[in-house]
């Protein structure tokens, strides 16, 4: 499965940050719980995934691309990253612990505390995406030629070794959903986080 953008420039702009402006609890708990099964659902599949990043890709856009298997991402304009902090809030545990299976714990707590967002070179550099193509096209085909070496694997296989990989991240989140649900939502609440998502949202503006 290759996983890309219909739009320009934008991959994924993240998440719908007026769902946590002033949230209504009901709805914040649907919204997240949703966020939690759809990405055990992409970092768990059976078949190989690729994201062709062709656009820009800040936080759950940055999340979906390293969920799956390859990265291919067109050059050199776009950015890419955990960028939460600039937002004034965090990323949670498994959005760091995805980011730290791709570039490693030390990158990716640089990466995660100053909430940089990477140009696609610099991306290459420290391994958060695999290759860097100057246009949409060829990307996509390296993304499919990335699919094609998957003909000659055994797809039990695959997915044993796929498992065995992303247990631990996968398991923590299963174990620790509720968990993860209370903190957003009490954490979403907190005045100090609101007026950093007021600014955020207003500094986006045009
Ligand atoms: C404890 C929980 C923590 C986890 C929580 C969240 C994780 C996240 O994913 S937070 C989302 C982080 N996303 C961003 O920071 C992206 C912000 N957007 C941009 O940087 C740019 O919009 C982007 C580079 C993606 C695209 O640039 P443009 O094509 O120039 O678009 P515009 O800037 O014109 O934006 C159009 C319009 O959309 C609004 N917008 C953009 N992104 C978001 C978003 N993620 N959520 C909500 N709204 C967004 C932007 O404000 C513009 O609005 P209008 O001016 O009203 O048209």
């Amino acid at each position: 499965m290759i996983l890309t953008s219909g739009l320009q420039k934008v991959f994924c702009a993240g998440l719908d940050i007026t769902e946590f402006y002033n949230p209504n609890p009901d709805r914040l708990s649907k919204f997240w719980t949703t966020l939690q099964d759809t990405w055990l659902s992409l970092y768990t599949t059976s078949f190989p995934t690729v994201s062709v990043i062709n656009g820009h890709s800040p936080a759950g856009g940055c999340l979906f691309a390293m969920s799956c298997d390859y990265r291919v991402m067109v050059g050199p304009n776009y950015t890419i990253g955990l960028n939460e902090t600039k937002l004034g809030i965090v990323a949670p545990k498994w959005f760091q612990d995805t980011m730290v299976a791709v570039i490693g714990q030390r990158k990716a707590e640089v990466s995660l505390t100053t909430g940089k967002m990477y140009t696609t070179d610099e991306a290459l550099q420290i391994g958060l995406i695999d290759e860097s193509l100057p246009d949409a096209n060829s990307a996509l085909k390296k993304g499919t030629q990335f699919l094609n070496n998957f003909q000659k694997i055994s797809p039990w296989a695959y997915k044993m070794t796929k498992d065995i990989s992303r247990q631990p991240t996968v398991q923590w989140l299963i174990d620790n959903k509720q968990k993860d649900l209370d903190f957003v939502i009490k954490y979403m609440q907190s005045p100090t986080v609101q007026k950093n998502l007021e600014l955020y949202l207003q500094s986006l503006k045009k």
